[in-house]
């Protein structure tokens, strides 16, 4: 199938490379030249495991990048994988879906064939039919129905695993309105949807753009309730992770999710958590409970500094922040809690010395003032505490020998052999 895909970040540019993975003819459009040069040069423009070696296997052949609209009409689907960012007030941002669906709409005024958009971004229920299918209408010249169709297919991919995520994915969602806009997905989707271990979820487009947002609310709460669990262990003087390990042994809660800490960030669950709060109360209905998973979470890496600071004087101290990215895996520091972490400390009058494996250059130019190691040893040499903020492998049974002061304040329980540190705080155990 003829596939075209608007937006090529983080999802576009990995659902493109799945698709021509699965034998799919893909054009990538995309308003970065950059992004387009490096697809089309056969290069990855972000780093996602798996991600190089397909756009190097498929590029000049099963996929393409431009940043002509028009190219779309060659196509026979078009997926939206456009930013849906949060606004000032934490309400959902819909200027560059409106945009995208505008630029496609009057690309698609001059097509006569059949033509399926799918809205792959999350959006909040109503978007679909009520935002994005009458610009598409009124720009294209053609009712909904009339040879156009729309559908919402969200997307459950991780950053660091969105390859494996979208090849082998425990639920493939299909939003839509016709049946024939529901048969086009399942052939573009035959491979993945035939899996035994792939739920397909065939609903209305509202259930589809709902069952998104329920997804990152129910994890997001589930580890802010984990790390509200793991605060109370500490205060008993016992460790969250054994209880945790225990509690996820009942399968109706599941082991998974489970680790507490320095809590959520990420490009995904701040937003989406508040564009669903925003829009719930829209609707006329106070969500308390996904008020109270941010707060728990917001509160986080307050205490981590706090916990530092109870045994080093953070002005003028040499602090080592271990981790930048929002988790490991990636090097996308998007709400990154390392970066709180970062802002407390530098608010304390600490000399930051910072370590990733692959997030430095990311976060280079919003921090320019901190200094940057270039190995974990590095950051640690000479430097009166280190706090972990991501949960990198590399991280665990690190020696912290070179320190000055080995005071160690971990935020994602790595590794570590405690009796060889002067003092060694774990956040929530
Ligand atoms: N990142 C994830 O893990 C993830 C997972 C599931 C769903 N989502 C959702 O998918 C959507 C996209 O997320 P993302 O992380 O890929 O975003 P992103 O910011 O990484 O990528 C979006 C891309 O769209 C491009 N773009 C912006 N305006 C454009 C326009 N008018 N025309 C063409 N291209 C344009 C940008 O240059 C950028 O490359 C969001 O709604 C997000 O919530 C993200
Ligand atoms: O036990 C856990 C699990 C996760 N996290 C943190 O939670 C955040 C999100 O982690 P994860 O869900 O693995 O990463 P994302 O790539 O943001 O993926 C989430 O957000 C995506 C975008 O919507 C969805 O597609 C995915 O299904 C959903 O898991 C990260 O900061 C993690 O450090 C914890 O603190 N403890």
């Amino acid at each position: 199938m003829n596939v075209s895909i608007v937006g090529s970040g983080y999802v576009g540019t990995t659902v493109a490379a799945c698709l021509a993975d699965l034998g799919h003819d893909v054009l990538n459009i995309e308003i970065d030249e950059d992004i387009v040069e490096a697809i089309n040069a056969g290069e990855a423009p972000i780093h996602e495991s798996g991600l190089a070696e397909r756009i190097a296997e498929h590029a000049g052949t099963s996929l393409r990048a431009t940043t002509e609209y028009g190219d779309a009409r060659d196509t026979d689907v078009t997926f939206l994988c456009l930013p849906t960012p949060q606004s000032e007030d934490g309400s959902l941002d819909l200027a560059i879906m409106r945009a995208g669906a505008e630029s496609l709409g009057r690309a698609l005024a001059d097509k006569d064939d059949d033509h399926l958009v799918v809205v792959k971004s999350t959006v909040l229920p109503g978007t679909t039919e009520d935002v994005v299918g009458p610009i598409l209408e009124s720009e294209s010249g053609t009712q909904l129905g009339d040879g156009l169709e729309i559908a919402m297919n969200p997307e459950f991919l991780r950053m660091g695993t969105a390859v494996g995520d979208f090849l082998e994915p425990d639920k493939v969602v299909f939003g839509t309105a016709s049946d024939g806009a529901d048969a086009t997905l399942r052939e573009l989707y035959a491979p993945i949807i035939e899996r035994e271990e792939t739920d397909l979820v065939e609903t209305d487009i509202r259930e589809a753009e709902l069952i998104k947002y329920a997804n990152n609310a129910f994890l997001a709460s589930k580890v802010s309730l984990v790390n509200e669990l793991g605060n109370i262990a500490r205060e008993y003087d016992a460790d969250a992770y054994e209880v945790l390990e225990a509690v996820g042994l009942d399968d109706r809660i599941s082991e998974r999710f489970m680790r507490s800490g320095l809590g959520w960030g990420g490009s995904c669950f701040p937003k989406d958590v508040n564009a669903l709060r925003a829009g719930a109360r829209e609707q006329g209905y106070d969500p308390d409970l996904l008020d109270a998973a941010v707060a728990v979470n917001d509160e986080q890496p307050r205490r981590l500094v706090g916990l530092l600071a109870d045994h080093v004087d953070l002005e003028g101290a040499r602090i080592a922040v271990l981790g930048l990215s929002f988790k490991p895996g990636t090097d996308d520091i998007r709400k990154s809690r390392a970066l709180d972490v970062i802002e407390y400390l530098a608010d304390r009058g600490a000399d930051i010395v910072a370590y990733d494996p692959v997030a430095i250059e990311n976060v280079r130019p919003e921090y320019p003032e901190i200094e940057y190691a270039d190995s974990a040893e590095g950051a640690l040499e000479g430097a009166d505490g280190a706090v972990v903020a991501t949960d990198w492998p590399e991280f665990d049974d690190l020696s912290f020998e070179g320190m000055a002061r080995s005071v160690v304040v971990d935020g994602r329980r790595i590794e570590v052999d405690e009796d060889a540190l002067e003092v060694y705080e774990g956040l929530t155990w």
